[in-house]
């Protein structure tokens, strides 16, 4: 199977990818659309004529996209709290075109948990956009050639999923390999939902933006970002060249989201505006999907892991 490419160039932008595409009559929902690169994937949307909906946990904060498109809109939505998304989803009336899961945090500092007991890296950046997907499965169906779109990261290539472990409570909490774990089950989401619902024309695949300096840093230790060349001695932010800006960091989200030119590809991984190969993952492996973020066995164990507690928490609300 050859891979998936694009006329896109690396550093192409959100709205370089959509140029000539008419959004007119999508609606889509953007998580942690209110900053960095959601809501350059909202303006992209929302620029090429979607109804595009901010799903964020402080609607403020949306403030500014609200007013520069008629097209957007804000809803609440704390992904870390599976009743803020039961009521999210309970909330939603009509199809939906395309849900962009980019809301995300990185390297928190400290071991902490949902009310589920979920470490909140994998709660957040998984949990919580495992229960609007599944929640949101009939406005998904109902749109008839629906999109999701996990935002991964090249962080997955340092590790895989811990299905003996996956709260830390026997090994120490490592805020990275946490970070890395949340990432792949993004990614083993998006071959999951690819899997189980091709027959309602759901699509769905994952992405990694790239390096772009946005809040998502803000964890990261000083000594790691000049050690990445993405800070000065003063603690003053460098832009490396390897680094993109927001809008191209947003491109390959919304070409998942929304570009013709990937109708009917499914349950793949894209960086760059193409579809990267699949490698083994691992220590000092910075490009391409690991083996374990693609693994249909392990898309069908972290599904059937994650499915008591997202319908424990929303009985009532979708089908899956
Ligand atoms: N910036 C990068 O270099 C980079 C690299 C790889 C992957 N990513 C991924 O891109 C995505 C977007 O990150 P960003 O760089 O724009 O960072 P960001 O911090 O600007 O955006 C993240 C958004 O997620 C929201 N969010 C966090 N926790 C939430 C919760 N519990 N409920 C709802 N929303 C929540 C934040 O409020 C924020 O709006 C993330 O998934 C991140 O992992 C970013």
């Amino acid at each position: 199977m050859s891979l998936v490419s694009t006329p896109f160039e690396p550093r192409a932008t959100a709205a370089d990818v959509l140029a000539g595409v008419d959004l007119t009559g999508k609606r889509m929902i953007v998580t942690g659309g209110a900053s960095g690169l959601g809501a350059e994937t909202v303006r992209a949307l929302a620029g090429a004529g979607a109804r595009v909906t901010v799903a964020t946990r402080n609607a403020a904060h949306a403030k500014a996209l609200v007013e520069e498109f008629a097209g957007v809109d804000v809803a609440t939505l704390d992904l870390a709290d599976l009743a803020s998304v039961r009521t999210f989803c309970a909330g939603w009336e009509g199809p939906v075109d395309a849900i962009v899961a980019n809301a995300g945090v990185m390297a928190l500092p400290t071991h902490q948990k949902n009310q589920q007991g979920w470490e909140l890296q994998l709660a957040t950046n998984f949990l919580g956009h495992f229960a609007l997907i599944t929640g949101l499965r009939p406005a998904l169906q109902a749109a008839g050639r629906a999109r999701v779109v996990m935002v991964s990261s090249g962080a997955h290539l340092m590790g895989g999923f811990d299905f003996d472990d996956p709260h830390f409570a026997r090994r120490p909490y490592d805020p990275f390999a946490a970070y890395a774990q949340s990432k792949t089950a993004d990614v083993l989401l998006a071959v999951g939902v690819s899997r189980r619902w091709a027959d309602d024309g759901i699509r769905a695949n994952a992405c990694a933006p790239g390096f772009i300096h946005t809040n998502l840093s803000r964890h990261i230790p000083v000594e790691t970002m000049q050690a990445m060349g993405a800070m000065d001695t003063d603690g003053h932010l460098i832009t490396p060249d390897y680094f993109k800006t927001p809008e191209q960091g947003a491109a390959t989200s919304v070409l998942l989201a929304a570009s013709p030119l990937l109708e009917g590809v499914t349950g793949r991984y894209f960086e760059d505006n193409k579809e990267l190969a699949v490698v083994p993952g691992g220590p000092g492996v910075t490009t391409g999907v690991a083996e374990w973020a693609v693994d249909p066995a392990a898309a069908d164990r972290l599904w059937d892991h994650a499915f008591p507690v997202v319908n424990e928490a929303l009985p009532d609300v979708g089908s899956r």
